[in-house]
């Protein structure tokens, strides 16, 4: 039977790590955020909406979107991702679905959707299975800060954007702690593929 595994977790607890381990094994992934960067490329649809939306000030010279602009005005107004959401995602889902698709088509029997905000966006309808990766905050602040060019201030508003983790456990049928090394991280993924027979 067909299986479609939900990846998610906050921030920086490494999904991509995981995805990139995954795929490795030759388990396909379908991931939100790629996609999310796609459908927002000048001349894809959600591009014009959020110009429309966001005025002219999230641009870029070159009149691309200037994420880390937008980032800062929607990580700390819940209403204004809101709107962001209500643009991007619609988009987002049809692409997922299709990518899906195309790789049960070619033969594979589980895809792995690598999906941020599965809870927070109510997406658990598109899954059979969750797997929440997650790590201790303040190895999440340490990573994200290590990751990205943020200031704390910018790091903590988003990750205090996202579902608490206590919340998300409660959902989810499998846990993965990542406060390891990346190969316990590994060593657990494969427990769970194996226990789930997709291994
Ligand atoms: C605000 C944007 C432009 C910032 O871009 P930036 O390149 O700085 O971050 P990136 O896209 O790599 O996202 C990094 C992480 O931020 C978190 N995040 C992104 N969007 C959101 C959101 N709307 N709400 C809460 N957390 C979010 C996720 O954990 C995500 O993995 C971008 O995140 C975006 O377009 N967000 C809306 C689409 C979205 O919800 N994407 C995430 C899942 S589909
Ligand atoms: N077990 C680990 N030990 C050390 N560093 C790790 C470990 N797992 C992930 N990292 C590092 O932490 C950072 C965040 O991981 P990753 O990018 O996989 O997270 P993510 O959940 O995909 O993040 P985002 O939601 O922001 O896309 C990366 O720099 C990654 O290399």
């Amino acid at each position: 039977m067909e299986l479609i595994i939900g990846l998610t977790g906050g921030i920086a607890s490494g999904k991509s790590t995981a995805s990139q381990y995954l795929i490795n094994k030759g388990i396909p992934v379908v991931d939100a955020d790629k996609i999310a960067r796609l459908v927002v490329e000048k001349g894809m649809p959600a591009y014009e909406s959020i110009v429309a939306a966001f005025g002219e000030e999230v641009l870029d010279r070159d009149l691309s979107l200037n994420r880390s602009r937008l980032g800062d005005i929607i990580f700390q107004d819940a209403s204004k991702r809101e709107l962001l959401n209500s643009i991007v995602h619609p988009a987002v889902r049809t692409e997922m679905k299709r990518q899906a698709e195309e790789h049960f088509l070619a033969g594979n029997m589980s895809v792995v959707m690598d999906i941020p905000l599965l809870f927070e966006s109510r997406l658990t309808h598109m899954v059979d299975r969750t797997i929440l990766i997650y790590v201790p905050q303040d190895i999440q602040l340490q990573r994200l800060l290590a990751r990205d060019s943020l200031k704390e201030e910018q790091a903590k508003a988003r990750i205090s954007s996202q579902m608490p983790l206590e919340e998300k456990i409660n959902l989810s049928d499998a846990v993965v702690k990542n406060d390891g090394s990346k190969e316990d991280l590994y060593q657990q993924l494969d427990r769970v593929l194996t226990e789930w027979n997709i291994l």
